[in-house]
């Protein structure tokens, strides 16, 4: 089977596993970094052909609405975070008629029949009832059009407090009161995990990652004022780091599954071509001006006749386990979600912002196809949303293809330093700097230096004790620490017991009180620091638990790291 294959994509990262869906706790994914990166490459120029398009590249945004969490400045420092916006009273779409349409009524479009549509603006909720969106909408009348194409993703120098803050909260939402313990599952990796909540953190954590891959790839070199592709900055932000990379793949399975779904849902081709068939005579003139509507077998052609089928070739993202056990939970997650979109609006600098909308209503479109399917018949989508979609699924095609050209300029980095061309250390050293307290985890599992010290005296232990395993050693203290205490040739002489002389015993003995001594008088120096590192620890995985992150770090006794040396550290000691 194909999608099994052994994976080649990362191979600076022992991360390299053909489970990097499941692998934190995510049953529902089922793919590996080899196949998305084939896909990707295969539909990829379809792709970015389509969001050129004249359907694609035109989004309405309200880009002055007020953050209602907090009092956010919408505050641009500098010229890229601006949006160059299409003049007003040249550019309005939002006549369309079918910018929101249920599928079960696309079938009976035609012009005559236009009262089968759904007329409303795209910002009404649609059924008052029954609210199936996971998204926010901007009000009609406050929005202006932005041609994507012209205000590119891409480094803004946003960030600082403002941009923390933003992702903090949104990470928060990430915490589930009400979760039911009925639907905690108890896998054995991480037992008492809620996989829902894993799959929101993965979202949100894959966003983000592939916000920092598109602004490291097009990073601005402020003497030329040239954009250019920063393997440093990616490094720093993405590359060093399993989980972002993985979450990104996480997103594109997602999307690209919610893709296939939507087409059997909704006949997009004629989805396309009513809102064609809608735009006033007046409309296609300025639409001539700024760009001919493509004909709709464009659509076909690309969409259709290309990217979906890729795309249908395996499953790449089965939801069925998901909010099985506890129904509730859904309404919470697409509450939550809901709340990220409305955060979008707190975000300072205006590109970013508008990106941060697109995708959030991108994501939150592809988790309402999935995760109401049982509801499609009713479902009923703008033609924001399917904009959004499109984009959002382009978007982490070019993060992927960004993430393979990174990895190429890493290796020849690699190759460079082998041939003495290049410096090594520059790229190699910032996992190391990544390391310690971050927001909102630890950048990487820390390493206690007293953990290294036991870990190695550990493993010399075991081979001093694998070399004399028909011994019957009668010491409780492995014979390498006393390396000290006793020259070589007598620890190999002492670790056969029947050679040993009562002064040799004598020695023994004082030798454990000592240590004994050392270690007590030690543990009151190390103290105030063994406490911060276990709060520290605590805090993480509390945290890591709040948010449905993966744990990463779990404070492991050296002497279980491996059970087979464990085995055999005890059968020493019951011997
Ligand atoms: C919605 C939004 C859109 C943005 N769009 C742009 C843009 O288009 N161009 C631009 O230049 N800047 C953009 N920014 C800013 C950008 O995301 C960073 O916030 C900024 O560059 C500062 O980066 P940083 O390295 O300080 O850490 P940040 O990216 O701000 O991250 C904060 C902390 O979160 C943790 N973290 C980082 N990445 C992840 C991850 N993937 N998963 C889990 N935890 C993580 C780390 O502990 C890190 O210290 C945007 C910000 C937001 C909120």
């Amino acid at each position: 089977n194909e999608i099994q294959q052994p994976l080649s994509a990362f191979k600076f990262h022992p991360f390299d596993s053909p489970e990097f869906c499941s692998q934190i706790i995510t049953p529902s994914c089922n793919t590996t970094f080899s196949y998305i990166d084939e896909l990707n490459k295969s539909i990829r120029p379809f792709l970015s052909d389509l969001i050129k398009t004249s359907y694609f590249k035109y989004f309405k945004v309200d880009l002055d609405k007020q953050c209602k969490f907090w009092s956010a400045q919408h505050f641009c420092a500098t010229e890229n975070c601006a949006v160059e916006i299409l003049p007003p009273d040249q550019f309005n779409w939002s006549n369309i008629h079918n910018d929101s349409l249920k599928p079960s009524q696309l079938g009976k479009i035609n012009r005559a029949d236009s009262t089968a549509i759904d007329n409303s603006i795209e910002t009404e909720a649609i059924d008052t009832c029954e609210d199936l969106d996971y998204s926010h909408f901007d009000e009609d009348h406050a929005c202006v059009y932005v041609n994507l194409l012209n205000n590119p993703e891409r480094f803004t120098g946003y960030g600082g407090n403002q941009s923390f803050d933003v992702w903090k909260a949104i990470y928060s939402e990430n915490c589930f009161p009400n979760t039911n313990p009925m639907s905690m599952k108890n896998l054995d990796a991480e037992p008492e995990q809620c996989i829902e909540k894993n799959v929101f953190y993965r979202i949100v954590s894959g966003l983000h990652a592939s916000i920092a891959v598109h602004l490291s790839n097009e990073y601005l070199d402020a003497e030329t004022g040239e954009f250019y592709p920063n393997l440093k900055v990616f490094m720093e932000r993405v590359g060093s780091f399993n989980d972002r990379l993985s979450n990104i793949y996480f997103n594109y399975a997602i999307v690209s599954q919610s893709i296939v779904r939507l087409a059997q849902i909704l006949p997009l081709k004629q989805f396309i071509q009513s809102g064609y068939d809608d735009i006033s005579p007046a409309q296609k003139q300025i639409f001539d001006q700024i760009g001919n509507v493509e004909s709709v077998d464009v659509y076909d052609d690309l969409l259709l006749q290309e990217i979906i089928p890729s795309l249908s070739q395996n499953t790449l993202f089965d939801t069925s386990t998901l909010f099985s056990e506890d129904p509730l939970l859904k309404n919470e997650f697409r509450a939550r979600f809901k709340n990220i979109s409305a955060i979008m609006d707190c975000v300072g600098c205006d590109r970013c912002r508008m990106w941060g909308k697109i995708q959030t209503i991108g994501y939150g479109t592809a988790l309402k196809i999935l995760f109401e399917d049982e509801a499609a018949e009713n479902l009923k989508f703008r033609r924001i949303e399917i904009v959004a979609l499109i984009n959002t699924f382009d978007r982490l095609s070019k993060s992927i293809a960004s993430i393979n050209n990174f990895k190429s300029m890493y290796l020849k980095h690699l190759e460079d330093v082998e041939k003495g061309i290049a410096k090594p250390g520059e790229y190699e050293t910032i996992r190391n700097k990544a390391k310690g307290l971050g927001f909102p985890f630890f950048a990487t599992a820390p390493q206690f230096k007293d953990d290294e010290k036991v870990v190695s005296s550990l493993s010399s232990t075991l081979s001093v004790s694998s070399a004399s395993e028909s011994s019957t050693s009668v010491t409780s203290t492995p014979p390498s620490k006393k390396l000290g205490f006793f020259s070589p040739v007598e620890v190999e002489k002492l670790l056969d017991p029947s050679k040993r002389s009562f002064i040799d015993e004598l020695k023994i003995a004082i030798f454990d009180v000592s240590d004994a001594v050392k270690f007590i008088l030690n543990s009151y120096i190390t103290f105030p620091s063994t406490i911060f590192k276990i709060t520290v620890t605590y805090a993480s995985q509390l945290w890591d638990e709040l948010i449905g992150a993966p744990t990463r770090f779990k404070y492991e006794s050296p002497i279980s790291i491996k059970n087979d040396e464990q085995e055999k550290y005890a059968a020493l000691f019951d011997n």
